[in-house]
């Protein structure tokens, strides 16, 4: 595969912007170094890079991208923002369409307030628990990644995890002393935390399913007993959903677990494509926010019209019957035939999957908590993760991350995955029995 053109731009990047890239997640440190591929084009479930090299796409670009690239629906609605003003700084019908929308999704929020990333919804959902409960820590779960905002970049998984620098520089102690991290699935060490420092918590910061060190769902119990004893201590619940919202299903991972957090942090799927959070909650814990209460949140682009105009468009495709049910379906065969194929080529593996969304953990070790994914064989991933390219695949270059389906992978797309993941196996155990 020729790769010249992805080499040169990348050069050239290096010399303008900090590290070639605009988020550390895209480099390919943790994956042996080299040149990021630098995309070109992209439509539905493929890539096309600079090169002129196809790609089947499970990125997704870190998830939002539920619906493939260039979806003609949401491009007609991005069009449409274009024709009609792009940022207003008043309000808009589209963003009270968008509101009941989400709020139809999501019964569980009474008001919700549209922000621009999913570091912003979490970071101000943390202010406004703080505010609500007059106490200034949080808990967290170790690996758990809610962006980058200072609080949240302690024992924060994801990005940070691949640069081996989980506590960020410039994030002072007086901040990270605030935060007590706990590791997820550890029922002991979540009551000994809470018992400790519960009276002194504002919030626990969930994800309810996690997506940021690989996809990994709460033991049976466990997240009852979060919200349990959170509330013996008069703790609130944030749920970060930026990766679970409508991914699994259409509305929240909350929907689905029948589990009511008092505030919820969004991002990813709900803008289409656009930049996009939300936040949203408890209509008394809401009204803490300015201009009704004191805690302040505000944005320039808060709202725009063609976020939200995306947004409503990429809602209106998950309404389409069937589509998550398929994407489950594609995902099952996904996940058997890369297992299939791991035995046959003795390559030891262990998947977590949910609906369309896949880990790959180079272990034979169920993979529960952040240690267990930590512990995986970065290095055979970061082989296979070249190898995967190679053959046409495109997936996050972090052991860390999800393989994510879109409504417009077709069985035939899988099949090929599954093709090329086989060659890529084959590949890769006889680079490590050489
Ligand atoms: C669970 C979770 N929360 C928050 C964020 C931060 O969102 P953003 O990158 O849009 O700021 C991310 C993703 O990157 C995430 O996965
Ligand atoms: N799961 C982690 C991310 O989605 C991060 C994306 C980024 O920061 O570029």
């Amino acid at each position: 595969m020729n790769r010249t053109k992805s080499e040169i731009i990348y050069k050239e990047a290096t010399e303008h912007i900090v590290g070639g890239v605009n988020s550390p997640s895209r480099g390919y440190h943790a994956v042996g170094g080299g040149a990021p591929t630098v995309m070109d084009r992209a439509k539905g479930a493929y890539f096309w890079d600079v090169d002129g090299n196809k790609y089947i796409d499970y990125l997704a670009a870190y998830g939002p991208i539920v619906t493939g690239h260039a979806h003609p629906h949401i491009t007609k609605a991005v069009t449409h923002a274009a024709e009609t003003g792009l940022l207003y700084g008043t309000p808009t019908r589209h963003e009270v369409k968008f509101a009941k929308m989400l709020k139809e999704a999501m019964p569980k929020m009474d008001k919700v307030r549209f922000v621009n990333s999913g570091t912003e919804a979490v970071m101000t959902t943390i202010r406004v628990a703080r505010a609500y409960t007059n106490r200034t820590k949080i808990m967290k779960f170790a690996g758990c990644y809610h962006g980058h905002s200072d609080l949240v970049l302690v024992a924060a998984g994801s990005g940070p995890a691949t640069l081996g620098t989980p506590d960020s520089a410039g994030v002072p102690n007086s901040i990270a002393k605030e935060v007590i991290t706990i590791p997820f699935n550890n029922p002991e060490a979540y009551k000994e935390a809470m018992e400790k420092w519960g009276h002194e918590v504002a919030c626990v910061l969930v994800e309810p399913i996690v997506g940021n060190f690989g996809i990994v769902e709460p033991n049976e119990g466990f997240l009852e007993l979060v919200h349990e004893l959170a509330a013996d201590k008069g703790a609130l619940i944030v749920y970060d959903e930026v990766i679970t919202a409508f991914r699994f299903h259409y509305g929240g991972a909350q929907d689905m677990l029948g589990l009511t957090p008092d505030l919820t942090a969004l991002g990813k799927v709900i803008g289409g494509g656009l930049p996009i959070g939300a936040y949203g909650g408890k209509q008394e814990i809401m009204e803490q926010v300015a201009p009704l209460g004191p805690a302040y949140q505000a944005g320039t682009m808060a709202g725009n019209p063609a976020s939200m105009l995306a947004g409503i468009a990429c809602l209106e495709v998950l309404q389409t019957e069937g589509v998550y049910e398929e994407m489950d379906r594609l995902g099952t065969m996904l996940e058997e035939g890369i297992l299939q194929s791991a035995k046959k080529h003795g390559v030891t593996l262990t998947t977590n999957r949910l609906g369309g969304a896949l880990t790959l953990f180079f272990t034979d070790e169920k993979v529960e908590n952040y240690e267990q994914a930590e512990a995986t064989d970065g290095e055979v991933f970061g082989k296979f993760f070249k190898l995967l390219l190679k053959n046409g695949i495109n997936i996050a270059p972090s052991k860390y991350e999800a393989w994510f389906l879109t409504t417009e992978h077709t069985e035939d797309d899988i099949k090929e995955t599954i093709s090329a993941v086989d060659k890529s196996f084959e590949e890769l155990s006889a680079t490590l029995n050489s």
